[in-house]
C-alpha cells in the first residue's frame, strides 16, 4: 500500500538511497537504525516535509511524490507533539478539519468520536500547558488521526515518556493500529521497543534499507551481520573457533550458549547480573563470549568453565 523506489536524498554529508522499500496494510512498522541512520529523514520524505532529489513514493497505488503535506492521506506526529499552545485540546484535534471546511457539527461528532477512543474526551476545554505529557502524545495521535488518514507516521513516539509509562503507550499504541486499521510508520532507535511493537522491522543503516522482516526473523536468522549485532545481544565469531568448516563467520545468541558442558573450555572474564538472568563474558581462544545464565547460577570472575553452543541455531554470514 506504500510504495517506495529509487528514493534518493542527499545532505552535504549523508544520502539516504532507497531502491525499492513496499509496506504493507493495516501494519505496524518500525523504522530502526543508529542515530543518524536516515530514519528520520525517511519520515520526512514520506510525509511530504522534504523533497526528494529523486525517486517516487506511491499511496494506495497514487504518486503522491510531488503532492504537498496536507493532499498525502497522512497523519503525523512529530517528537515534541506539537501541538498548538493557544488553542483548547478540541480545537487542536478540529484543526485539520476544519482546514478541510468540514461542516462544524461533523467536526464536533469526529474530534469527540477521536478523543473518546483516545481517553481524553473530558480534556477537550485544557489547553496543552494544562496536559501531562502522556495527555498531549494522545491530543496529538488524536490531531493525526481524525482525518482518518492511510498512514500514521510516528517519530520517536515514545522517547518523552519515561520508562514506566513506555511499556503501556507501546501497547496502547499497538492496540490503536489494531483497532483503527491504519498502517502505522514508527521510528526509533530502541531495538527492544522496535521488536515489542512492531510487525515489520525496517532496519536502516547509513542511509540504506538493511533489512527488512519480521522481529522473529531478523532476531534469529538475518541475512545482515548488522542486523544481528544490533539487535539484541550477539557473539560473532570464525566459524572454525566452534569447529565448524567453511571461512565464514558466525553469529549465535547468549540464550543458545549453554555454560557447564559442553566440547570447549574458557575462563569466565566477568559476570553481570541483571536481575532475571546473568549475562557471563567467557574468555575462548581470544574471543570474549556471552552467555546467558539462571541469575542463581553459580559462577566467578576467573572460573574455567565448559560450554557449549546449540549448534542449530547458528547463523553463517559470509
Ligand atoms: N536538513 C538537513 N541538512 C543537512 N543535513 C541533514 C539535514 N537533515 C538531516 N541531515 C543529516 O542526515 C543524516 C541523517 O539524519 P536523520 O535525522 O535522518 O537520522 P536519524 O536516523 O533519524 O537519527 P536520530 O535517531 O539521531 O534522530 C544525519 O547525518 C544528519 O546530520
Amino acid at each position: 500500500m506504500l510504495l517506495i523506489k529509487g528514493l534518493r536524498k542527499s545532505f552535504k554529508t549523508f544520502t539516504l538511497s532507497i531502491d525499492e522499500l513496499t509496506i504493507p496494510d493495516n501494519t505496524y512498522v518500525v523504522l530502526l537504525g543508529p542515530s543518524g541512520s536516515g530514519k528520520t529523514t525517511l519520515l520526512r520524505l514520506i510525509a511530504g516535509l522534504e523533497k526528494p532529489d529523486a525517486g517516487s513514493i506511491y499511496i494506495d497505488g497514487r504518486d503522491v511524490t510531488r503532492l504537498p503535506v496536507w493532499k498525502r492521506d497522512i497523519g503525523i506526529v512529530f517528537q515534541n507533539y506539537a501541538l498548538y499552545p493557544h488553542l483548547t485540546v478540541f480545537d487542536n484535534i478540529a484543526m485539520p478539519l476544519k482546514n478541510k471546511k468540514m461542516p462544524m457539527a461533523e467536526v464536533k461528532r469526529r474530534v469527540v468520536k477521536m478523543a473518546e477512543i483516545l481517553g481524553i474526551a473530558d480534556q477537550l476545554e485544557k489547553y496543552p500547558h494544562q496536559l501531562s505529557g502522556g495527555q498531549q502524545q494522545r491530543v496529538a495521535l488524536a490531531r493525526a488521526l481524525v482525518k482518518e488518514p492511510k498512514v500514521l507516521l510516528l517519530d520517536e513516539p515514545l522517547s518523552n515518556i519515561d520508562a514506566r509509562l513506555r511499556l503501556e503507550v507501546r501497547g496502547f499504541l499497538k492496540d490503536l493500529q489494531r483497532r483503527l486499521g491504519t498502517t502505522v510508520i514508527h521510528v526509533t532507535h530502541d531495538q527492544e521497543e522496535a521488536m515489542a511493537i512492531g510487525d515489520l522491522l525496517v532496519v536502516i543503516n547509513n542511509g540504506r534499507v538493511e533489512e527488512v522482516g519480521p522481529p522473529s526473523q531478523l532476531y534469529t536468522s538475518p541475512r545482515s551481520l548488522f542486523v544481528f549485532n544490533f539487535l539484541g545481544l550477539s557473539n560473532v565469531v570464525p566459524a572454525k573457533l566452534l569447529g565448524l568448516g567453511g571461512e565464514e563467520r558466525v553469529g549465535f545468541r547468549p540464550e543458545d550458549v549453554a555454560l557447564g558442558n559442553g566440547p570447549y573450555v574458557g575462563r569466565v572474564a566477568r559476570v553481570e547480573y541483571l536481575g532475571a538472568y546473568k549475562i557471563v563474558e567467557v574468555e575462548y581462544e581470544g574471543q570474549f563470549i556471552k552467555a546467558r545464565a539462571p541469575p542463581d547460577f553459580n559462577i566467578a570472575e576467573g572460573q574455567v568453565v565448559r560450554f557449549d553452543v546449540k549448534k542449530d541455531k547458528v547463523v553463517k554470514f559470509a
